[in-house]
């Protein structure tokens, strides 16, 4: 039958052939679009029903709707509330936990460190859809929400430029910046500089940062200091806005928000121009009738800065980096604003928990200023390869960071299949695998009675254990020949990092685990070798004597920030 005749069967006007054949087109499409619509409904509507299914076989509380209140109840009042109440749940149901967000999100908590492991270690996925504030400030492509097989080349690509230029050069960076200290602290009449700890540390955590990755004379630019405020103020807001997968357009104040995002991608964008502006003068000083930029960039890395930006300098060797992570456009704008963001206020949280806790401790200060004067005099700037030697600090470093892990939770997903956690437990692809890690840094399970307690001892290795390994395997014997070098210096042990299964999860683990934190602890490392090495650090009296730790910029802080006061030291004057 043609489909004319077709038309005319069904009543319809067969005088004007156009009108059929459009009538005719448009009919197939809305059955196409039917189609479509009806099987994406009945995929969503399987895979929503394999959810249940799967679900309902993980251990968890049977009363789904009261425990999704009280979750929503503790999410309002903040992370920690939410750790109390997950405590109180691993307790009754056991370390793996099925917890109905809404009826179409699971989330599955593990409180378990061998678990957690490979948890992290399966699952390669960012949750997608819980970072909507964070993805309008940076972008959807960041690192630190894409899917793994989006940013698989991306992460290789920056751990090699973090790990390699960047690390090489951040002990020189973070000893410069110290001797800026009179931008971020006041000095007082008798001679002693006294200053906020959070917000001295966020300041000095952005200045290495921003110099690392912008060059030089990140520290003097106007637009930098823009740039830290909005993202200051973009961190304060996110909290409110993290558990929103749409985007609230109706209400004013996320519209505020958003504005602010834009303006932070702008900022950012006038960040790399700087920098670029920047890179382009001192190519033309370097050489004016050089047109090749290898030849001048490798000029710049030994040092050797010329002309108007000498004054600026802070250690004359930055600008060959931040020329490849800017210029080249390693660091997109987008990944650029987004480490800022979490490279900067994490190692603030952190450098500032040490520096709060040697103020709370001055016997174990008194022990990491000893080990300064041993490792490189009470004059001599500390070079890199000094920072390795610290035992003690990075003990303390380490024992702070346990106590006040940046995030409180770890969060993964496995979008493409489903995840098999030790014997007959199955959690199906699209759940949410969150891991309480502060609830695990302090459990007694794993770190003993005194877990609250800050003891830095429990990141220290007996010498003898060193002796008794060297004589099983002859790698561990090199080591130890060093660490014997070290310990003609004085009885000191050596500091052994934690564990993959011990539950310290400061950094992540697995394929997503943090690509700078050797970067982060080398950084805060230097920091504190410089300062103490030049100022004792005491508490002004009436800083709060409990610590307490809330969440501030996104990452745990204690709060109120304790006051300090850095008294020079005879010795370095
Ligand atoms: C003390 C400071 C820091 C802490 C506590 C920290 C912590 C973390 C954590 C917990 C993660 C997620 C790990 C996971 O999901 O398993 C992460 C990821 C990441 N961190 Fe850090 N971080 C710090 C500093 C830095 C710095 C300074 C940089 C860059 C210079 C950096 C770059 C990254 C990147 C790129 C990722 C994403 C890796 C991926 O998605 O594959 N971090 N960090």
């Amino acid at each position: 039958m043609g489909r004319k005749q077709e038309v005319e069967n069904r009543g319809g006007d067969s005088s004007n052939p156009e009108l059929f054949t459009w009538q005719y087109e448009l009919n197939t499409l809305a059955w196409a679009i039917l189609i479509v619509v009806t099987s994406m409904l009945l995929k969503k509507v399987g895979q929503l029903l394999r959810l249940w299914l799967m679900g309902s076989r993980l251990p968890g509380p049977p009363l789904q709707t009261l425990v999704a209140r009280s979750v929503n109840c503790a999410k309002a009042a903040g992370p920690l509330k939410l750790l109390e109440l997950f405590s109180t749940l691993h307790k009754e149901h056991g370390p793996v936990l099925k917890i109905w967000m809404g009826p179409s999100q699971l989330l599955v908590s593990i409180f378990d460190a061998r678990i957690v492991n490979e948890v992290l270690e399966k699952a390669k996925d960012r949750v997608p859809t819980s970072q909507m504030a964070l993805q309008l400030a940076f972008g959807k492509g960041s690192l630190f929400f894409a899917p793994f097989s989006k940013v698989e080349r991306q992460c290789a690509m920056y751990d090699r430029e973090i790990n390699g230029n960047l690390l090489a050069e951040v002990h020189a960076i973070s000893h410069k910046v110290i001797q800026k200290l009179d931008l971020w602290a006041k000095c007082g009449q008798d001679g002693n500089w006294e200053t906020d700890s959070n917000s001295c540390s966020q300041n000095l955590a952005f200045a290495v940062l921003g110099i690392s990755i912008f060059g030089e004379s990140y520290v003097d630019w106007a637009v930098a200091r823009k740039f830290e405020k909005l993202l200051v103020s973009i961190a304060d807001e996110i909290p409110g806005w993290i558990h929103y997968t749409m985007p609230p357009v109706w209400r004013l104040s996320f519209i505020r928000f958003w504005r602010k995002c834009d303006k932070l991608r702008h900022s950012t964008e006038s960040l790399v121009t700087e920098a670029q502006k920047v890179q382009s003068k001192l190519h033309e000083t370097d050489n004016p009738n050089n047109t090749d930029s290898t030849t001048s960039k490798s000029k710049r890395s030994k040092g050797s800065l010329n002309g108007k930006y000498k004054s600026k300098e802070v250690c004359g060797i930055t600008d060959a980096v931040s020329s490849n992570l800017v210029n080249k456009k390693i660091l997109g704008e987008g990944q650029v604003g987004a480490m800022m963001y979490h490279g900067g206020f994490t190692t603030a949280g952190i450098l500032s928990g040490v520096l709060t806790q040697l103020a709370h401790h001055p016997e174990i200060q008194a022990k990491v200023y000893a080990e300064v004067e041993e490792v490189c005099g009470s004059n001599m700037a500390p070079s890199q390869s000094d920072v390795k030697q610290m035992h003690y600090l990075m003990a303390c470093v380490h024992e702070s960071a346990r106590l006040l892990p940046s995030a409180p939770f770890l969060q993964r997903c496995s979008l493409q299949s489903d995840l098999k956690l030790g014997p007959g437990l199955i959690v199906p692809a699209g759940a949410i695998l969150a891991a309480p890690v502060h609830l695990l840094q302090l459990d007694p399970v794993y770190w003993g009675n005194d877990s609250t307690n800050f003891n830095p001892d429990r990141f220290l290795k007996p010498k003898s254990k060193c002796l008794l390994n060297a004589e099983e395997s002859p790698c561990i014997q090199n080591e130890c020949d060093q660490t014997q070098k070290d310990a003609t210096m004085s009885e000191r042990r050596i500091f052994q990092a934690p564990a993959s299964d011990s539950g310290f999860l400061t950094f992540g683990a697995g394929a997503r685990s943090c690509i700078g934190s050797n970067f982060a602890l080398t950084e805060i490392a230097s920091l504190i070798m410089a300062l103490i090495q030049r100022y004792e650090l005491k508490l002004v009296q009436e800083s709060p004597k409990d610590l307490t730790p809330k969440l501030e910029h996104g990452v745990l802080q204690y709060s109120p920030s304790s006051r300090l006061i850095l008294i020079p030291r005879i010795a370095h004057n």
